[in-house]
């Protein structure tokens, strides 16, 4: 898909999904590392951009915690987090000093770092950039939507779990996704289920299915169950290795794998 205007720094991006929840907790992180990493596998490069200012947790999610960016006369140098370079993420955790700043601010000052985010980081040529939003159906979503509007991104994977609080808010994403005009590729319930760490037994907490009634009553494609999986908090905080291949020990990824197959064939099958 073509994007202008052809001197931005997304013009050379091929594909853009939102990632978005009603409420903060439910996993959005997560899914955008995990859809990023099965992306890489399956040979794409693709970019994490983190733009959810209350409480940046990409770079922890990437091992990249305490990583500097730099600005070249393109704009900002995102981080790599693979040799390959196949993997780039751009957060503002990298930008604070002091990760506490973030929370004070407020509308202008927040909308305004949003916009340049979106347009100041030198992605280069990229196959998918992920945004990982803030949570809710604030003054950023607005403003990270009208901005969006412009380089026509593919849609959004909308992220709920199964508890009726958090489907209710994911109730009022897919309604605002509607009103800003953005298309939902699907949605994803996640936390949907407990995988034992002795006999990796799957079982269910809470009642589950909610998601995908939700997305068959909003007519969205259910792209998925993510149960949880006590191990992954261990293999995220763990020391030294690749991070990628410590994530594709997970067994979530090939849950993800499922999941991206779902979401690259609908953008591509539309450029
Ligand atoms: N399926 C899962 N299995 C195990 N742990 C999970 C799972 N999904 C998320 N978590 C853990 O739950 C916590 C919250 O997840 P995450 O940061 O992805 O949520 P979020 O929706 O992005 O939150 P916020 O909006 O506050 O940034 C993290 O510690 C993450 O490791
Ligand atoms: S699922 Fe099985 S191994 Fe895991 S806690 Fe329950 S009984 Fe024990």
């Amino acid at each position: 898909m073509e994007r202008s205007p052809a001197t931005s720094n997304l013009s050379q991006v091929k594909h853009i999904i939102l990632v978005l929840s009603g409420k903060g907790g439910v996993g959005k992180s997560t899914v955008s590392t995990e859809l990023a990493l099965s992306l890489v596998e399956l040979g794409k490069k693709v970019g994490v951009l983190d733009i959810d200012l209350t409480g940046p947790s990409i770079p922890r999610m990437f091992g990249l915690d305490g990583q500097q960016v730099h600005q070249a006369s393109t704009g900002w140098i995102p981080v790599y987090a693979d040799e390959t370079k196949r993997l780039a993420v751009m957060s503002l955790g990298f930008l604070l000093q002091n990760k506490d700043d973030a929370v004070v601010w407020r509308g202008p000052k927040k909308t305004a770092m949003i916009k340049q985010f979106l347009e100041d980081v030198a992605w280069g040529e990229l196959d998918y950039l992920l945004i990982d939003t803030p949570p809710g159906t604030s003054d950023e979503h607005i403003s990270v939507a009208e901005n969006l509007r412009q380089y026509n991104p593919d849609g959004a994977v909308v992220v709920t779990t199964p508890q009726a609080v958090s489907l209710a808010d994911v109730r009022k994403e897919l309604n605002f996704c509607r009103k800003v005009k953005i298309p939902v590729l699907g949605v994803v319930e996640n936390m949907s289920g407990f995988v034992c760490p002795h006999c990796a037994e799957c079982s269910d907490l809470f009642s589950k299915g909610g998601g995908e009634a939700m997305a068959e009553e909003f007519k969205v494609d259910f792209l998925g169950r993510v149960p949880i999986d006590p191990t992954l908090t261990t293999l995220i905080e763990a020391e030294g290795g690749s991070f990628v291949n410590r994530f594709t020990q997970s067994s979530l990824y090939p849950i993800f794998q499922k999941i991206t197959e779902k979401v690259t064939d609908k953008c591509e099958s539309s450029s």
